[in-house]
């Protein structure tokens, strides 16, 4: 894809926003649910964050918040510049927002669905035809154009989403779990896409549960649960990089015969009978152990974290939630 195609000149001009998005204390409740309870976040330019959860943990609630389709209960909200309450227009405008799935317009076709979603915003007749076009060159549609979008594969559908999201060159990206659905190779692709769109100045946030996906994207990740902010983490900052490590080794019994002479408690990874796991507090520590099992005569083929730094956060927080509730119990 190039540049030319997610920045595209043909859409209105508008005023230049405060870029990013800054959520401040929201909360938001259906009935007895209280689906955000002061929920956290800034989003900058330029970069991509991660809003990470579990099941029920508010991001879809979030994120219909932010594209000025529900209205916060208390707190603010800024996107761009505007906030969603006083001025959705402006909002909507500087906002792409992508849903987990294409929802009612599947009897148009994928071509009108484009035109129409840019006449929506303003975009005159042969502006949007040609960006319509060029999405869809973009997203590998071009055949299907003119086929109804429910004929579409819920890959395909996916990546239609993504080119009606962006049909308004939108300056911030709302993305609720874009890659579900889609094979290896649109994934490493959508990944691609993000970042460089990141890389022209965009503003996107993306929520998945496929941590590691994120992990190879992400610049920052917010972490909610229970409807409220419990950890914000900078992806782009060396980490500490503890945790588990995997250890290949050519010659799997010395491996455990060295790390049993320096006391290094170890584990063997599952099936793979060359290869053990270890705990070190650090990336240094990695490192030092590394070096040692090296200096040591050991033929280390392998020496990689057993987890990307999202699920080891992740399974972190989730660990310090069960003794809370332990504790609470
Ligand atoms: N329209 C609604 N009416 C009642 N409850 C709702 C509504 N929308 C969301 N909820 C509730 O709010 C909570 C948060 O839901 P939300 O969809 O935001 O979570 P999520 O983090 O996106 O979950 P998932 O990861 O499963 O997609 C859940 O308990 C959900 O049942």
């Amino acid at each position: 894809m190039t540049t030319d195609a997610v920045t595209s000149p043909d859409v209105p001009a508008r005023d230049a926003p405060a870029a990013g998005i800054t959520v401040s204390g929201v909360t938001r409740s259906f009935g007895a649910v209280h689906a955000l309870q002061g929920v956290d976040l800034m989003a900058p330019a330029g970069a991509i964050t991660a809003l990470v959860g579990p099941n029920g943990s508010g991001k879809t609630t979030l994120m219909l918040v932010l594209a000025s389709l529900l209205r916060p209960d208390a707190g603010s909200v800024t996107i761009g510049g505007a906030d969603p309450v006083v001025d959705p227009r402006a909002v909507r405008r500087n906002t792409g927002w992508m849903p987990d799935t294409l929802g009612v317009w599947e009897s148009l076709t994928a071509r009108e669905i484009l035109v129409t979603m840019g006449r929506f915003y303003g975009m005159d007749r042969d502006a949007v035809r040609s960006r319509a076009g060029q999405l869809l060159e973009w997203q590998e549609l071009a055949t299907l154009a003119d086929q109804p979008a429910r004929v579409l594969s819920r890959g395909q559908q996916q990546r239609l989403s993504l080119a009606r999201a962006i049909i308004h060159d939108p300056a911030v990206l709302l993305l609720d779990e874009p890659a579900s659905g889609l094979d290896p190779g649109s994934r490493i692709r959508l990944r691609d896409d993000l970042k460089q769109m990141a890389a022209a100045g965009k503003t996107i946030l993306v929520s998945s549960h496929v941590l590691s996906e994120l992990d190879e994207m992400a610049d920052l990740a917010v972490f909610i649960r229970e409807g409220a902010t419990v950890r914000v983490e900078d992806l782009s900052r060396d980490g500490t990089a503890g945790g588990r490590y995997l250890i290949t080794a050519l010659d799997v019994a010395a491996l455990r015969t060295a790390l049993e002479h320096y006391s290094i408690a170890y584990r063997s990874a599952g099936r793979r009978q060359d290869s053990v796991s270890v705990e070190v507090a650090s990336a240094a520590e990695a490192a030092d152990l590394l070096a040692t099992l090296v200096g040591a005569g050991v033929r280390v083929l392998s020496f990689t974290p057993g987890a990307s730094r999202l699920e080891t956060t992740y399974l972190e927080l989730d660990r310090m939630r069960s003794v809370d509730d332990g504790g609470h119990a």
